[in-house]
C-alpha cells in the first residue's frame, strides 16, 4: 500500500524498553502457553488452524491492509472476490466443515454468501427430503445456486408467528402460491438478497383449504440463472447502510402473487397432500423452528473467540502502554531509573479486563456442553425421539442471549480500555464491534430469547413442585440442571453461604450452592406473583429476564467447575488434568469468573439471603486477591487463545508489541493524505465564493 507521509527517520523510540515489554510479560508465566493453546483446539484441530492460516495469510484476494479505509461498493466487491476465491479453495483443498470454519474466521469479513452457508444449505438439510436435497442441497454445495435465508420482515421479525407472507395451496395445479400482501410483508434485512442469491428460502403462512398452519419453509427461485434478473413479479433490492456489516448485501423482497410446486415446500416433518391439500401434522409443532435452534448453538460455540479477541488487543496494549510514575510503588528498571508504569499494572485496569479472559474460558467449556448437547438432540431426533428439543430450545436460547450480550459489553469494555487510541479504526475494535453487534439481535432479540427460556424454567418448576414427591424427579437430577437446584431449594430454602473468610469463597461448592439457591429463589417467586398473585406476564418481563440470566449464569459456572474436577474423555480435559500448573491457572480464572458474576449481581445473592452484606465484602476482597493472583500471567493467557494478527487487523494487539510503529505507519497510508485540496483555505477568494 502506498505511503502517503513520509515518516522522518531519525526518531528513536521513547520507552527502551517497548518492544521488549511483552517479552518480559511472557516470560512471568507460571504455565506453559502452547499446553493451553493445545488444550484450547485439540491436536487435529491445531494442524488445521496452521494449514488454513498459511493459505489465507499467503493470498493476496484475503490481504486486508487496505479494509479500514474502504467505503461500501468497495468493501462489498471485496467481499464478493473474497468468497469466490474461498469457493475455489475448497473445492481445490477439498475442505469439510471443520477447515471451512477456520477458512471464514480468519477472512472475518461478512459476505455475500455467509447466509447461504450459513441458514440455506443448513435449512435443506434439517428439512429437505431425501428428493428435495438431491434438487436444492447438492447444487448449493457445489455453489451452483446461491440462497439466502428470508423469514423476518418490515413489520415483524421476534414475532415468527405473526408473518404476513402467505403460501396459499392451488389443488388445480398442485402448486403454492406466495404473495406479500401488504408493505409490511416485504422480507427484510435478508443475508446475501439484496445483490447475490438467486435462490431463497421464504417462510411463510401455510395456508390450505382456507385454513393457516402457522409458518413453513418454502425453496424459491428468486433470480433468473442466466441473467441473475429478479424473476417476474418479484422485486428485490438491498436494504442500505447499515451499523455495521457492509460487506454483506442484506437485502428486501416482495413477491406478487409468484407460483411453485408444491414439491418447494420443505417437507422433512410436515406435508400437503396432493390435490386434496390435506395437512400432515409434523411430530412437534416446533420443528420448522428448526434452523433457528441450530444458528443459536453455533453461535454460543463462537463467543469465546469473540471474547478472546478483544482480551488479546486490550491485555496486550495495556502492558505495552505507560501513563504516569506510580508514586507509592514507581517502576524501577535495572539501571534504577525510574518509568512510568504499564497501565496493565492499575488495579481498576486489570478489573476492567481481567474477567474478559476468564468469560472466554467460560465460554469455551460452556460451548463443549452445547455442542455435546446437540449432537445427542440430532442422534436421537434421527430416530423420531424429540425429547431433547424442549431442553435445547431452552438452553441455546437463554445462553444465545447471555453470551452475546457479554460479548458485546466486553468487546465495548475493552476498546475504551485502550483510551483514545481504542476509538481509531486501528484498534482492531471498530469494523469487528460494528460486525458482531447484529449477534444481540437475529437469530432472536436477546430479550425476546429469554422468556422462551424463562417459560421453561417457570413450566419446570411447576411440574416439580405440584408433584406430591417431588423427590420423584431426584433421578433426573444428574441429567437436568434445572431439576437438580429445584430439588435443592425445596431440600433448603434458607440455606445460607458458610465462608468466613475471602478465600472461603474460592470453594467450588459454595459457588455452585450460591448460583443454585439464587436461581430456584428467584423462579420461586415469579412462580408465586403469577400463579398466586395474578401479575401478568407482562408486568413480569424484568424479572423473566433475570430468571434466564441466572440459569445462563449458573450453566457457565456449572460447566466450568465439572470441567476442572469431573474426569472425561474428552482430549482437552484430559490435558489440562494432567497438568498441574494448567489447573492452577485455570482454578484462579475460573474463580474470578465466578465470584466476578456474583459480585456483578449482588443484588440477586443478597435478596434471596444466600449471603449476608459483610459476607459481599468478604467476596469484593476476594475479586482483587484473584487479580493480584492472575495479573503474571495475563498476557500469556490471551497468547495462548492464538488469535493470529492478521485476524486481529489491530496496531494496539500485535504480538510484537509494535504499537506506535504501526500507529504511525497505517495512518500514513490513509488516502486523505494523499488527497490534493483544489481549494488552499487561506485563500480570501476561496472563502468569499464559498460565502462562508
Ligand atoms: C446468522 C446470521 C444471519 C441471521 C439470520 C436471522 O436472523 S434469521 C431470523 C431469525 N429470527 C428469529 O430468531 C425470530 C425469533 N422468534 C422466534 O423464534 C419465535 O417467534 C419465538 C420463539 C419468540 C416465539 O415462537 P411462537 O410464538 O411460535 O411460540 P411460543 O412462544 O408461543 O411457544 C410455544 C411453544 O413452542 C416452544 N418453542 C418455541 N420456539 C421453539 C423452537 N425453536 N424449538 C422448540 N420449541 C420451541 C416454546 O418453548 C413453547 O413450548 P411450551 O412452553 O408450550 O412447551
Ligand atoms: C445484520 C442483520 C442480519 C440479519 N439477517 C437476517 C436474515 O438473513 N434473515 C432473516 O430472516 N432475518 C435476518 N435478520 C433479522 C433479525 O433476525 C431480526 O431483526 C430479529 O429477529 C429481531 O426482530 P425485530 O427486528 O422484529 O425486532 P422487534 O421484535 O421489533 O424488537 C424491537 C424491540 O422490541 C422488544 N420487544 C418485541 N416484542 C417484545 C415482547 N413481546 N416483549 C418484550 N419486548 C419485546 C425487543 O426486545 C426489542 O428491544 C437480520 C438482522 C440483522 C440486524
Amino acid at each position: 500500500m502506498v505511503s502517503y507521509v513520509k515518516i522522518p527517520s531519525h526518531l528513536k523510540p521513547s520507552d527502551p524498553q517497548g518492544p521488549d515489554l511483552l517479552t518480559q510479560e511472557r516470560n512471568l508465566a507460571s504455565f506453559d502457553v502452547k499446553e493451553l493453546t493445545l488444550v484450547l483446539y485439540g491436536i487435529k484441530d491445531l494442524e488445521r488452524y496452521h494449514t488454513i492460516l498459511k493459505i489465507i495469510e499467503n493470498d493476496p484476494v484475503f490481504d486486508k491492509s487496505n479494509i479500514y479505509f474502504m467505503g461500501r461498493n468497495e468493501l462489498f466487491e471485496h467481499a464478493i472476490k473474497k468468497e469466490k476465491r474461498l469457493v475455489q479453495l475448497i473445492r481445490e483443498n477439498k475442505w469439510k466443515v471443520e477447515e471451512l470454519q477456520f477458512a471464514e474466521w480468519f477472512l472475518d469479513m461478512p459476505g455475500p454468501f455467509g447466509a447461504h452457508r450459513g441458514m440455506f444449505i443448513p435449512t435443506l438439510i434439517g428439512q429437505g427430503t431425501k428428493e428435495q436435497k438431491e434438487k436444492f442441497l447438492v447444487p448449493a454445495l457445489n455453489y451452483q445456486i446461491i440462497g439466502c435465508y428470508a423469514q423476518t420482515e418490515l413489520g415483524h421479525g421476534s414475532n415468527v408467528k405473526g408473518l404476513e407472507t402467505t403460501a396459499i395451496y392451488i389443488p388445480e395445479t398442485d402448486e403454492f402460491e406466495i404473495h406479500s400482501p401488504y408493505l409490511t410483508a416485504s422480507k427484510w434485512w435478508v443475508g446475501g438478497l439484496g445483490k447475490t442469491a438467486n435462490h431463497a428460502i421464504v417462510m411463510a403462512q401455510l395456508i390450505s383449504n382456507g385454513k393457516n398452519y402457522g409458518p413453513h419453509p418454502f425453496v424459491v427461485q428468486i433470480r433468473d440463472m442466466k441473467t441473475h434478473l429478479p424473476l417476474p413479479s418479484i422485486t428485490i433490492g438491498d436494504i442500505g447502510p447499515k451499523f455495521g456489516f457492509n460487506s454483506t448485501d442484506n437485502g428486501f423482497i416482495l413477491f406478487e402473487h409468484v407460483r411453485i410446486p408444491r414439491f418447494n415446500m420443505l417437507s422433512k416433518f410436515s406435508q400437503i397432500k396432493k390435490g386434496t391439500g390435506e395437512y400432515i401434522n409434523p411430530p412437534n409443532q416446533k420443528l420448522s423452528y428448526g434452523t433457528m435452534v441450530l444458528v443459536r448453538a453455533i453461535i454460543i460455540s463462537g463467543v469465546r473467540v469473540t471474547l478472546a479477541r478483544a482480551a488479546t488487543i486490550a491485555i496486550r496494549y495495556s502492558a505495552v502502554r505507560r501513563q504516569f510514575i506510580d508514586k507509592d510503588e514507581p517502576k524501577k528498571l535495572e539501571d534504577g531509573s525510574i518509568v512510568e508504569t504499564s497501565i496493565l499494572d492499575y488495579t481498576m485496569q486489570q478489573y476492567r479486563l481481567f474477567p474478559v479472559i476468564a468469560q472466554s474460558y467460560a465460554c469455551f467449556f460452556t460451548a463443549k456442553m452445547m455442542v455435546n448437547l446437540y449432537t445427542e438432540y440430532t442422534k436421537q431426533s434421527s430416530s423420531g425421539d424429540y425429547s431433547l428439543l424442549a431442553d435445547l430450545h431452552a438452553s441455546s436460547s437463554g445462553l444465545k442471549s447471555l453470551t452475546t450480550t457479554m460479548a458485546v459489553d466486553s468487546i465495548e469494555d475493552c476498546r475504551r480500555a485502550c483510551g483514545g487510541h481504542g476509538y481509531s479504526s486501528f484498534s482492531g475494535f471498530v469494523k469487528f464491534y460494528q460486525d458482531y453487534l447484529p449477534n444481540t439481535t437475529w437469530e432472536g432479540d436477546n430479550y425476546i430469547l429469554t422468556h422462551q427460556t424463562a417459560r421453561y424454567l417457570l413450566k419446570t418448576f411447576r411440574q416439580v413442585t405440584s408433584h406430591k414427591n417431588p423427590e420423584i424427579y431426584a433421578s433426573q437430577s444428574n441429567k437436568n440442571p434445572t431439576i437438580s437446584y429445584i430439588l435443592q431449594y425445596l431440600n433448603e430454602p434458607n440455606q445460607k453461604c458458610t465462608a468466613i473468610t475471602p478465600s472461603d469463597f474460592n470453594n467450588h461448592e459454595i459457588q455452585l450452592r450460591a448460583f443454585k439457591h439464587r436461581v430456584a429463589f428467584l423462579i420461586a417467586n415469579v412462580v408465586d406473583q403469577i400463579d398466586n398473585q395474578k401479575k401478568s406476564w407482562n408486568s413480569m418481563l424484568v424479572e423473566i429476564n433475570r430468571i434466564s440470566r441466572a440459569h445462563c449464569q449458573y450453566l457457565l459456572v456449572q460447566n466450568f467447575i465439572t470441567a476442572l474436577h469431573q474426569p472425561s474423555e474428552d482430549e482437552s480435559l484430559r490435558m489440562l488434568h494432567n497438568s498441574p500448573a494448567l489447573k492452577e491457572v485455570m482454578t484462579s480464572i475460573c474463580n474470578l469468573f465466578v465470584l466476578h458474576t456474583m459480585e456483578k449481581d449482588i443484588g440477586d445473592f443478597l435478596e434471596s439471603e444466600y449471603l449476608t452484606t459483610p459476607q459481599a465484602r468478604l467476596l469484593r476482597i476476594q475479586v482483587y486477591n484473584l487479580l493480584k493472583e492472575i495479573r503474571p500471567n495475563a498476557v500469556s493467557l490471551v497468547d495462548a487463545f492464538l488469535i493470529p494478527d492478521s485476524l486481529l487487523c489491530s496496531a494496539l494487539g500485535r504480538y510484537d508489541g509494535k504499537v506506535y510503529e504501526t500507529m504511525i505507519d497505517w495512518a500514513s497510508k490513509e488516502p486523505l493524505n494523499g488527497m490534493t485540496l483544489d481549494f488552499n483555505p487561506n485563500n480570501d477568494t476561496f472563502i468569499r465564493k464559498a460565502k462562508l
